[in-house]
């Protein structure tokens, strides 16, 4: 599990899928995330790493509006998604979610059956016409997220009476159900076993397929593992972002050395 594999993956495409410029987010007085600039790329797997801390989460939740959820958040600045001010007033943040999706440290499926937990956001989004359409995304959703043949002959059973893992895998395959184009991922297998881990990792690699892949991780491992670029945070600053193979074997800030050498964080 912690051997790190070749650095060099290819980056698919070099097509902007979100631009940030200038962004800022304050807890009160508290300065979070301080003047990062970055472009996101399609079909590309970008890993956020740094020590505690440094703004990782709190510069993801930027990206899909989940920092409105936070009474003393403030953010500022402009993220762009296909070219769209995701933070105009005209923006509904319900339907912005659910073209960036996301997924969390701890799996948190909703009290609900298997097939509902999938149904309840093409529902909510009106993507089906009818049951057999329903059924389709179902299927579809629970394929991409590698659980399809673990839960088939149960999709009545509650989605909480699965395991770690694959409950992990079932908000993940929920989080794909409403056709997103880019899944924000706040440390997806920080709860999960090493096998569990394996599989959510194969599943990311496949994802890419389709969508704009961000992590964020705690285990540089994991960054090579998964990601083809990777962006690194330090205090609230966005220090580097490149290449995941330049980051981790040619670094240019002597802070990112420092952290992937093990000397900060
Ligand atoms: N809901 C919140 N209310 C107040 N302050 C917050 C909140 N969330 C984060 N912060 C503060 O913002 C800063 C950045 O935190 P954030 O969680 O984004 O960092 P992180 O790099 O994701 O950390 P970790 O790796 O420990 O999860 C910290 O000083 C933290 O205390």
């Amino acid at each position: 599990m912690n051997d790190m594999r070749p650095l060099e993956r290819i980056v698919d495409t070099d097509t902007v899928k979100i631009s940030a410029r200038n962004v800022q987010v304050h807890y009160g007085e508290t300065h979070a995330i301080k003047d990062v600039d970055v472009d996101l790329e399609a079909n590309t797997v970008t890993a956020f790493i740094g020590p505690s801390g440094c703004g990782k989460s709190s510069f993801l939740r930027c990206l899909n509006r989940m920092n409105d959820t936070i009474d003393i958040c403030r953010v500022q600045g402009d993220i762009l998604l296909d070219g769209e001010d995701i933070y105009d007033k005209r923006v509904d943040p319900v339907q912005l979610r659910a073209k960036v999706g996301m997924v969390f440290q701890k799996p948190n499926p909703f009290p609900k059956s298997i097939y509902d937990n999938i149904a309840y956001g093409p529902r909510i989004h009106g993507l089906a016409r009818n049951k057999s359409e329903l059924d389709e995304i179902v299927e579809k959703s629970l394929r991409r997220g590698a659980i399809w043949d673990e839960v088939k002959d149960r999709l009545d059973a509650p989605g909480t009476g699965l395991s770690g893992g694959q409950q992990q895998r079932l908000c993940i395959a929920r989080a794909v159900a409403t056709e997103p184009e880019v899944l924000l991922m706040d440390e997806p297998c920080s709860a999960l076993d090493p096998i569990a881990t394996a599989q959510v990792e194969e599943l990311i690699d496949e994802l890419r397929q389709n969508f704009s892949v961000v992590i964020v991780t705690h285990s540089m491992q994991q960054a090579a593992r998964v990601s083809q670029k990777t962006a690194f945070f330090h205090l609230g600053h966005l220090v580097e972002h490149g290449e995941t193979g330049e980051i981790f074997t040619n670094p240019r800030d002597p802070r990112t050395e420092s952290y992937i050498t093990g000397r900060i964080g």
